[in-house]
């Protein structure tokens, strides 16, 4: 299977998205690392222990950056409420985090594996992996590839044109995305069409386990967020997205695209830049690609069937 750490600040659909990771056969979740970022880190981290514990996931999880590189921090607390996962209520989590920082786990994860084995999935802004890079150079070309939720070509959502996991640390999202390693940026344009309609929680709710009800009461709570927040009828789910890309990279197309990072605009600061001009499907040493279109029902397929797998644990 192809093995991953998922770096992520849960968040409804980082939640989803360790849940995926976990029950779908095809991929083996080494480690689960967070980041600040839809909440402060100590709020992110619990809500992933609670995540790991409730769904049976043993794996290191380890905290890491409290805040991006350079700027302030931001938090969502308008889609993920003020602990990071409002809606449904989980008991402490009784595992503890582990005492490694995450940029340190990161890097010795990657460093014991063969070259080409790991792949690094964050789900949240980009501060942990540019720490990592930078503190340990010796990763990049050992990394499989980078399988990133956040940017898009054409679409933002904290601005017209920034999405919120570039935008909270866009000089870590410069560092990930022209470091020399395979990037996938599966963007807003792409994550949007991953929406969680009622056919879909109704799929999930006949599962009738403890953490397909977990689902069902953060999508609860996230869709009426999203709703009010951003108008939408039904809530995208971002993160899984990019999992679903390792578990079955058939599941979304993809087009190679030169891509960089605003730091300085006014209107445009987070702003993921990508070079369209060129035709299909983009120039042939690119190392960095988009994700385009979703085969929504494969998408969801996978998540009933990694769910269906993740079975009642607790
Ligand atoms: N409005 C909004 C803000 C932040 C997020 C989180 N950031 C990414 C989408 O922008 C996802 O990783 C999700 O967890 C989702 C919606
Ligand atoms: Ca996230």
């Amino acid at each position: 299977p192809r093995r991953i750490v998922l770096d992520c600040d849960p968040g409804h659909d980082d939640a989803i998205a360790m849940l995926l990771a976990h029950g779908s056969p095809a991929v083996e979740l080494v480690a689960v690392t967070t980041v600040a970022g839809n909440q402060t880190l100590e709020k992110v981290t619990r809500n992933a222990l609670a995540v790991a514990e409730l769904a049976g996931i043993d794996v290191p999880v380890a905290a890491g950056c409290d805040r991006p590189l350079v700027r302030p921090r931001i938090v969502a607390p308008d889609i993920h409420g003020d602990s990071g996962m409002d809606g449904p209520v989980l008991p402490a989590p009784r595992r503890a985090v582990d005492d490694r920082h995450a940029v340190d786990l990161i890097i010795e994860t990657v460093l014991a594996a063969e070259p080409g084995e790991i792949t690094l999935v964050p789900t949240g802004p980009l501060t942990n992996v540019a720490m990592a890079a930078r503190k340990e150079p010796r990763i990049v070309p050992r990394v499989r590839e980078v399988v990133l939720m956040g940017g898009g070509y054409h679409v933002g959502n904290r601005t017209p044109v920034a999405e919120f996991n570039v935008l909270a640390d866009p000089e870590a999202a410069h560092v990930v995305l022209t470091e020399a390693w395979p990037v996938t940026m599966v963007g807003l344009d792409l994550t949007h069409q991953a929406v969680a309609t009622a056919d879909v929680r109704d799929g999930i709710a006949a599962l009738g386990t403890a953490p397909a009800r977990f689902v069902g009461e953060l999508l609860d709570f996230y869709g009426t967020t999203y709703r009010t927040a951003q108008g939408f009828p039904s809530p995208p789910v971002h993160d899984p997205c990019a999992v679903a890309y390792v578990v079955d990279p058939s599941v979304m197309t993809t087009r190679r695209a030169p891509l960089d990072v605003e730091l300085h605009g006014g209107l445009t600061t987070g702003m993921t830049v990508a070079d369209l001009r060129g035709d299909e499907p983009g120039p042939e040493e690119c190392r960095t690609q988009v994700a385009v279109t979703l085969d929504h029902g494969r998408f969801w397929d996978l998540v009933l069937d990694a769910l269906r797998r993740v079975g009642d644990p607790a």
